[in-house]
Formats: structure tokens, C-alpha cells, sequence
């Protein structure tokens, strides 16, 4: 016997807002789940945990062990960002907010970090790069993100006149990441671009050759192999050509800040980071400290966030939807935040961080 009857989830979800504006969209972030979880009948509880600055000020570590087995423990955690510009302005820092960060993707395991460039169709005409070049741009990067020269030797000489860090890469390190990537673009259009550095880096050579010994395994899936610097200007060029693209931890970091402008603004690009234990869903973008308190953040990457918990962790696919469908509305209707708003933009629709959070829960 069939039945429609909604199935009703309990779900528990770590809020960790972090540094800078990282509070700012968060709260709106968690403010659209709990919706969610009021429309479709859902139960879901929250707790709060510290990460970064704040961390450090009131623990003196970055990543506290309170805050790590209560990541643990939930079934995800909705992050929003680390950094103070205190440590972006004393090198020699001994902790650092980044090191909560890094610690916390090591220590659950999440070496995918999957960041889909989503160019909503009412931003086609306020971005610098021209609208028939943009326009069907609908890009999915794979960025590994436990290895690489994040997480290789670091050292500096005694007389701190030489330094360095050892980009390393193993071979299981690459095959689980560029699988799930296959796996993607086999549900896409078919495409897979790798990106790396053969050309020059030892560690590059390996990961191209984990990915030809893979191809054979996905003859349906198309492959392409680019290096960093030619897909950097691929990507403005002609970005319509990427579908999914798989690369390492720091190529990955570049590659999608520049992907940003295609989706129109940092403030619009959401991640998901997953691996071998709790999902943790974050926007790509930092605390972002030059508008920090202004009240002028984007909180759409926060939503958007959301909006992948909802789909990968839950396996939420409509609430998802629901979520991406209210962001929609509210670009249709002309609501922007600073960052995505043009000389165009009537004063009573540029809003602030809030005010662009109230709009969407209207939608939803
Ligand atoms: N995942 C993270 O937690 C993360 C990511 C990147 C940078 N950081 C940290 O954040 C701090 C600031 O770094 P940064 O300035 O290089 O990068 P950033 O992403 O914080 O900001 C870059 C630019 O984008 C703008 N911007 C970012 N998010 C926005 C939003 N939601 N709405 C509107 N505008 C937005 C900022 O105002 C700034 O001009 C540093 O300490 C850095 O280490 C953390
Ligand atoms: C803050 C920094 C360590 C981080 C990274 O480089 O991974 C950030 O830029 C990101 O993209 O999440
Ligand atoms: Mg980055």
C-alpha cells in the first residue's frame, strides 16, 4: 500500500557561527531550517558551539574539544565563518582562527568539499562578465579538502629567513575525492575537468594519474584534463564548458572565490563539506571584517547552505528545493543586498542582512 502521508524527522543541528559576519548569516541560516522544519512537519533541535577568534578568546584554542564532540554528536552543523584581522596582521601569530578550521575537517574526516557556482538568472544582467557568455553557466567543484599543502610539513630555518610546505598528496587521497566526482557528473552532464599542476608539480603527476587509471571505470563520463592557470582563464572565458570539475585543496580555494563572480558575489556561494562523519555546511566566503556589524552581509550563501544540509545530510530533496525556490522568489522580485545590487536597484529594494532574511521567510 502506498501512502502520502509526510514522514516526519527528528534531526539535531550544531549552529556555529564563528567570526566576523559568520554570525550575521547564520542566524539567518538557522532562522529558514527552522521554517523548513515548521512547513514540512519536521523536528529539529540546535545547539550553539564556538570556532576561531571567538574561540580563542574565551577558551585560547581555536577548534575546542567541547566544540568538536558536539560536531560529533549531530546529524550536521551549519558553519559560518573564522578570521580576525588581528591574526591577518601578525604572521607570527601562535593560534590562529584558519587552525580551528583545518583542525575541524581533519578531525571529522571531510575531505570533499563540494561547491556548486549557481548563477540565479535574475543576476545575469548586474555582473562584469558579459550575459551570453554567463548565461547556463552550472558549475559543481569537487575541492579535496584534507590534503594537500594545507596539511603537508611545514618548517622555517632558525634565523626565519627561509620557510616552506610540502604539498602532498596520497593516492587514496585522490581516488575517494575524483570517485565521488565521476559519481556527480554521471547524475550532470556527463563532463569531468581536472585540474592541476602535471606540468611542473610531482604531486599534480600523481593526481592525473589516479584520474586516467579511473576514467576506464566511467566511459559515459567525458574527462578533461587542464592545468590551474589555463582553467583559471577558461573558467571567465567560456564558463559554460565546466560541468563538474574534481582538483586539490588549494587550486579548489582559488578556482571558487573566482567562481564567485559567476554566480554574481562570495555572498551567494554555498559548500557542503563531507567525508567520513557529520556533514558541515558553510558559504565559501570568510568573516569578511570590512562589513562586519554593518548589518549589510549577503545571507544567501548561509540559505543556500541550509538549503544543501537539508538535501544531503537529511536527504531532504523538496525542502531543499523549497529553500532554493524562495531564494529565487526573492531575486525575482528584486531584492538585493549590497553585494549583488547594480545601479539599477531601487532604494526599497536594496535591503540589509535581516531584512533579506525576513523577505525570504515571507517566501517560504
Ligand atoms: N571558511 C572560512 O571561514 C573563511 C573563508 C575565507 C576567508 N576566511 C577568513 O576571513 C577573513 C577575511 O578574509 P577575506 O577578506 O580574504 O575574505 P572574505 O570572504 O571574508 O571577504 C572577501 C570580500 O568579499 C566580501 N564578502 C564576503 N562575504 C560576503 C557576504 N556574505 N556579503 C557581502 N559581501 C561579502 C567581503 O566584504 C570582502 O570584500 C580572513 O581572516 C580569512 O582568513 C575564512
Ligand atoms: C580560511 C581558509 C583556511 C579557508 C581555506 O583556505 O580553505 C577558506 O579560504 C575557505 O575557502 O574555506
Ligand atoms: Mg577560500
Amino acid at each position: 500500500m502506498t501512502t502520502n502521508a509526510i514522514s516526519l524527522m527528528k534531526k539535531h543541528i550544531l549552529v556555529v557561527p564563528g567570526d566576523g559576519i559568520g554570525a550575521e548569516v547564520t542566524a539567518v541560516g538557522k532562522q529558514v531550517l527552522e521554517t523548513i522544519a515548521q512547513k514540512f512537519g519536521h523536528e529539529f533541535t540546535y545547539d550553539e558551539a564556538l570556532i576561531g577568534h571567538v574561540a580563542i578568546e574565551a577558551t585560547g584554542a581555536a577548534l575546542p574539544a567541547e566544540t568538536l564532540e558536539k560536531m560529533r554528536a549531530a546529524d550536521a552543523v551549519l558553519f559560518g565563518a573564522v578570521g580576525h584581522p588581528k591574526y591577518d596582521n601578525d604572521p607570527s601569530a601562535k593560534v590562529r582562527p584558519e587552525q580551528g578550521l583545518l583542525q575541524m575537517r581533519k578531525e571529522l574526516g571531510l575531505y570533499a568539499n563540494l561547491r556548486p557556482i549557481k548563477l540565479f538568472d535574475e543576476l545575469l544582467s548586474s555582473s562584469s562578465i558579459k550575459p551570453e557568455i554567463l548565461q547556463g553557466a552550472d558549475i559543481l567543484f569537487f575541492r579535496e579538502l584534507t590534503g594537500d599543502v594545507y596539511f603537508g610539513e611545514k618548517t622555517r630555518s632558525e634565523d626565519r629567513s627561509t620557510a616552506s610546505d610540502l604539498m602532498i598528496y596520497h593516492k587514496y587521497e585522490v581516488e575517494r575525492i575524483v570517485r565521488k566526482a565521476f559519481e556527480a557528473a554521471r547524475t550532470r552532464r556527463k563532463k569531468l575537468m581536472s585540474v592541476d599542476k602535471a606540468n611542473v608539480l610531482e604531486s599534480s603527476r600523481l593526481w592525473r594519474e589516479v584520474v586516467q587509471a579511473l576514467t576506464p571505470e566511467y566511459p559515459d563520463v567525458e574527462v578533461e584534463h587542464q592545468f590551474i592557470d589555463a582553467a583559471a582563464m577558461l573558467l571567465i572565458k567560456d564558463p559554460k564548458r565546466f560541468d563538474v570539475v574534481v582538483t586539490g585543496n588549494l587550486f579548489g580555494d582559488i578556482l571558487t572565490d573566482e567562481a564567485s563572480q559567476i554566480a554574481g558575489s562570495m555572498g551567494m556561494l554555498a559548500s557542503a563539506s563531507v567525508g567520513d562523519s557529520t556533514g558541515v555546511y558553510e558559504p565559501i566566503h570568510g568573516s569578511a571584517h570590512d562589513i562586519t556589524g554593518k548589518g549589510v552581509a549577503n545571507p544567501l550563501a548561509s540559505v543556500l547552505s541550509a538549503a544543501l544540509l537539508l538535501d544531503i545530510s537529511f536527504g531532504m530533496k523538496a525542502e531543499a528545493e523549497a529553500v532554493i525556490a524562495a531564494v529565487d522568489a526573492v531575486l525575482k522580485e528584486g531584492y538585493r543586498t549590497r553585494d549583488i545590487a547594480d545601479a539599477d536597484t531601487p532604494a526599497d529594494k536594496l535591503l540589509g542582512t535581516s531584512a533579506m532574511g525576513e523577505a525570504l521567510l515571507a517566501k517560504l
